[in-house]
């Protein structure tokens, strides 16, 4: 009882956000036509009783209480035809300031091993107030729901001094049961509510369903694979499956309306009853009773409301809180920021770290040990799964170790704060994003925090082999790369990898320390990578490069190659070292030699090795 209580407060706390003008715009509205109902009965009565007074005289006597009626009658629809759009400017302004809060939210999370819980991507779901159907509500609409309570609070205070004035007894027989109708409906409403939200999940399913088979980039698999029927009949088994318990509470509430009925109408037709039969046997005026009859109407205007409102915008503020909760920085990502002390390249070390990914149990690196020295080309290689991608992850932060720790210059990255490390680290993941914006936006993205430097956008660009692509771009640098954009293009894998390329180098350009690739070139032919690194090797400067690459014939230049086995650097050296050992190393490199040699993929998989 308590929190619901103060749930409606924290609804009634948000209109702040609206604005003084605003709000009190909304709340004279709200006041105002909480009291047009009592209001008309009362002018309803004037006017019939100086109609009856008049009958025989001039009509013009009825002037003034006719004048009453009409001004009320105007000021009712006056009141209604500004309702929605006051409701809705309001209602956006609180949606927008809670929204804007949930996406910080998600993005102040320094670490992305919350993000990838099935259940915090419900919780930002819920939390974005951004409705997908008609069961989501917003904290906006459940705001302006939970002022537009007073209003009808004031009507039916207002229409409940109309019926004491005409007899005690009406408020009783006409309140409690329209108390009782208003609980009932609501309880059914809820029903709906719930079946509908107990599964959403299946609305989700369907969604997704849905989407891959209007979106381009599914389209092809869905087109080659001929999967259309195939994911129609899913999405229809999800609608059903979200449907039918709806139907089911539809159906029972069909059947049970009588209840409701007989609430509403047997004390209302007594009531009424009394009241006509009063002014036919000449015991009350005809003008009185009309007034009564409008005020009984009035009461049960009053109990109406949508209870989903509130419900469902206290639904998005909790799971905002739980959100916060979870994605709330831990005291080792939360760190105050360091100060960015050492301008040059520095040593990194891993010591000892372990890893496990949460809610696995497998420890994907275990004790690992490695130096990454100012100003050098180290690459680390190892068969898929061996950890590559997840040491990156940790370097970066987007993880934090279990045990051990990663250190700058003998500091511990966890200490020097995430924003501070991440300025001096630039990063290109396997998996990168292809935004939908200019090909120089997308390079310049590398440091999105300093204005863009044309110049070293270029120099990025011709240093990952990329200036040729961009000639080619109908609007050059301003091209937008998405063909969904009005005269944008799509590039081809290798393509992309190049500005991909290029937004790192643009990051070390324009400050980053250290350059981190994680098979950078997969998609590039053995040409252009070879190009790419050459001019890598000379442009990097003074920056630290880590670079994962399958493909040994590229790696072999690197000035330290580092194998990756059972979550721990089991080999490190330089290619001739490594080759001359004999070891693990010396075997992929030459199984990858044979294979090119006779033509194939220079790729090799585990159970290539003996
Ligand atoms: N987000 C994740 N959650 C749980 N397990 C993960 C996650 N990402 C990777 N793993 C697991 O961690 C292990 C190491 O993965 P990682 O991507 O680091 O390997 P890799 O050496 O980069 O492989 P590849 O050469 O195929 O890219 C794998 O067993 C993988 O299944």
């Amino acid at each position: 009882m308590k929190s619901a209580v103060r749930d409606r407060l924290r609804l009634l706390a948000l209109l702040r956000a609206a604005g003084p003008v605003l709000l009190a715009s909304l709340c004279c509205q709200i006041l105002l036509a909480g009291l047009v109902p009592p209001a008309t009965a009362v002018a309803l009565a004037q006017l019939l009783g100086r109609v009856q007074e008049v009958r025989a005289g001039s009509l013009a006597a009825a002037a003034v209480p006719l004048l009453f009626f009409a001004g009320v009658l105007l000021l009712g629809h006056g009141l209604e035809a500004v309702r929605d759009p006051l409701a809705y400017a309001v209602q956006a302004r609180i949606d927008g300031r809670h929204r804007a809060g949930v996406a910080r939210l998600a993005a102040t999370s320094h670490t992305i091993d919350a993000l990838e819980r099935p259940e915090v991507q419900r919780l930002i779901r819920l939390a974005r107030a951004d409705p997908e159907n008609w069961t989501e509500r917003t904290p906006g609409a459940g705001a302006v729901a939970q002022l537009a309570e007073f209003g009808r609070a004031v009507t039916l205070l207002s229409s409940s001094v109309v019926l004491a004035a005409y007899a005690w007894w009406l408020i009783p027989l006409l309140v409690l049961p329209a108390l009782l109708y208003q609980q009932l409906n609501r309880r059914d409403s809820m029903r709906w509510y719930r079946a509908w939200r107990g599964n959403s999940g299946a609305a989700l399913r369907a969604g997704l369903w849905y989407d891959a088979i209007v979106s381009p980039s599914e389209g092809k698999d869905i087109r080659l694979f001929g999967l259309g029927g195939w994911a129609l009949d899913r999405s229809e088994e999800h609608i059903h499956t979200l449907y039918d318990p709806v139907f089911a509470v539809a159906r029972h509430q069909l059947r049970s309306q009588w209840r409701q009925l007989a609430v509403l109408l047997v004390p209302m037709t007594v009531a009424f009853l009394a009241v006509s039969l009063a002014a036919a046997r000449g015991q009350r005026s005809l003008a009185v009773a009309m007034a009564v009859l409008s005020a009984g109407a009035a009461v049960y205007r009053a109990f109406g409301g949508e209870p989903r409102d509130m419900t469902g915008g206290i639904a998005s503020l909790h799971a905002a809180d739980r959100l916060r909760a979870l994605l709330e920085p831990s005291a080792r990502t939360s760190a105050p920021e360091g100060t960015d002390a050492a301008p040059g390249a520095v040593p990194v070390r891993f010591e000892e770290v372990g890893f496990t990914y949460p809610g696995t149990s497998r420890q994907v690196l275990d004790g690992l040990d490695l130096e990454i020295r100012p100003g050098e080309l180290v690459a680390i290689v190892g068969l898929n799964g061996a950890g590559k991608s997840t040491l990156i992850k940790l370097l970066s932060g987007l993880y934090e170790p279990d045990r051990g720790r990663i250190t700058a210059g003998g500091v511990d990255i966890a200490a020097l704060g995430p924003v501070a490390w991440r300025r001096r680290i630039a990063v290109v993941f396997q998996d990168f994003v292809r935004y939908h914006l200019s090909a120089a936006e997308n390079v310049a993205l590398g440091n999105a925090a300093v204005p863009v430097d044309r110049a070293a956008v270029r120099e990025a660009a011709r240093d990952a082999g990329l200036t040729k692509v961009v000639e080619r771009l109908p609007d050059g640098w301003d091209t937008p790369l998405a063909r969904t954009r009005t005269g944008g293009v799509d590039l081809s894998g290798g393509q992309w990898q190049q500005v991909v390329l290029a937004r790192a180098l643009y990051a070390v350009r324009t400050g980053a320390r250290l350059l981190v690739l994680d098979e950078p070139t997969a998609h590039l032919d053995v040409r252009t990578e070879f190009e790419v690194f050459e001019r890598l090797a000379a442009h990097k400067g003074d920056a630290s490069v880590v670079l994962i690459s399958h493909r040994l014939s590229t790696v072999r230049r690197a000035d330290r190659i580092v194998l990756l086995e059972g979550g721990r650097v089991v080999e490190s050296g330089t290619h001739e070292r490594l080759v001359a050992a004999g070891g693990r190393y010396a075997e992929m490199f030459a199984i990858q030699a044979d294979r090119f040699n006779r033509g194939y993929d220079d790729r090799i998989e585990e159970d290539e090795l003996i």
